[in-house]
């Protein structure tokens, strides 16, 4: 397949929307990123990168990079982790608190604020330094040794954190959190802020398509391992529009509202794509119809 022609047609189909949505407004130093940018990225198991527009453009990652955290934590420490966060959709928002105090703090899924806090403080716990351990798996897969934290966003989210600082202390009410509160949220904003642009997440989400395999060509995970993981991204990865973006995208997805989506074409490709105007429910409005030009027109969905 011609990917590279592919983009380029995508690009030029979802032009009139970038720029619509808005950029995230409750993080300040996200508000001001201008919306009118548009990149996207497919990285193929071959090696290869295609891109266009603003696919080298670093943009804060904020909840992709939950996918990347909770194939640590799984991967180092196994399925005890299921014990503390389910696997269900949670049709609420992303930061919502209402269902944990029903649910006893056990959080509805990993991608939601509460689950990623709770998958965070695992890695914090399995490995002494969460968000480092992170940023050193992201650039080894990516193979962009410059992947790095955001500073001003990490103290932006950090100084408006009081929704995600209520979701830790409450989880902590029910034991289900072993650090310090105060610890495991200054890791959790670090891994927020971590910046990457399309072609290095596409890369670095490649071992998602690859059944589990890493870009040196070791084990992550098992092949059921990732197939699980990608089903958790298709059922909760774009939270309370997770059965919509099934129903228009077809395929497993992460969104972060720094306007960033990663998708997975099991055994075929990783895609990524970043507008930042969101739409009400905190995902890319032209990132979510690029992805839904992608498999209308190629018919490479799971379904
Ligand atoms: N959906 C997101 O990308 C949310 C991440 C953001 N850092 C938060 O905790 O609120």
């Amino acid at each position: 397949m011609d990917y590279q022609r592919l983009l380029e047609r995508i690009e030029a189909d979802i032009a009139p929307l970038v720029g619509s949505g808005t950029p995230a407004e409750y993080i300040p130093a996200l508000a001001t990123v201008d919306p009118a940018q548009f990149g996207m990225a497919i990285a193929d198991l071959e090696g290869n990168v295609f891109g266009v527009g603003d696919w080298r453009v670093p943009f804060s990652a904020q909840s992709i990079t939950k996918v990347f955290a909770l194939a640590l934590a799984l991967a180092e420490g196994g399925d005890s982790l299921w014990e503390r966060v389910g696997r269900e959709p949670s049709g609420n928002p992303f930061n919502s608190l209402v269902q944990l105090e029903y649910e006893n703090g056990i959080p509805r899924n990993p991608f939601i604020n509460a689950g990623a806090l709770v998958v965070t403080d695992r890695l914090q716990t399995l490995t002494g330094d969460a968000s480092s351990e992170l940023l050193e798996f992201l650039r080894e897969e990516s193979g962009n040794p410059e992947v790095g934290f955001d500073a001003e966003v990490a103290a932006s989210e950090q100084e408006n954190g009081d929704r995600n600082a209520a979701l830790a202390h409450f989880m902590a009410s029910y034991g289900n959190i072993d650090n310090p509160v105060p610890a495991l949220l200054d890791h959790y904003f670090w891994q927020c802020s971590i910046e990457m642009s399309c072609a290095d997440l596409a890369r670095a989400g490649r071992f998602l398509a690859r059944h589990g395999l890493r870009a040196d060509g070791t084990r992550l995970l098992t092949r059921s391992g990732a197939k699980q993981i990608n089903a958790v991204m298709l059922t909760c990865g774009t939270y309370d529009a997770a059965g919509e973006f099934a129903y228009r995208v077809g395929l497993p997805g992460k969104s972060g509202v720094g306007g960033g989506i990663v998708a997975v074409v099991p055994g075929r490709c990783t895609l990524a794509v970043w507008s930042p105007g969101l739409d009400s429910q905190g995902n890319s409005v032209a990132g979510v119809a690029a992805l839904d030009r992608f498999t209308t027109l190629t018919g490479l969905s799971v379904f």
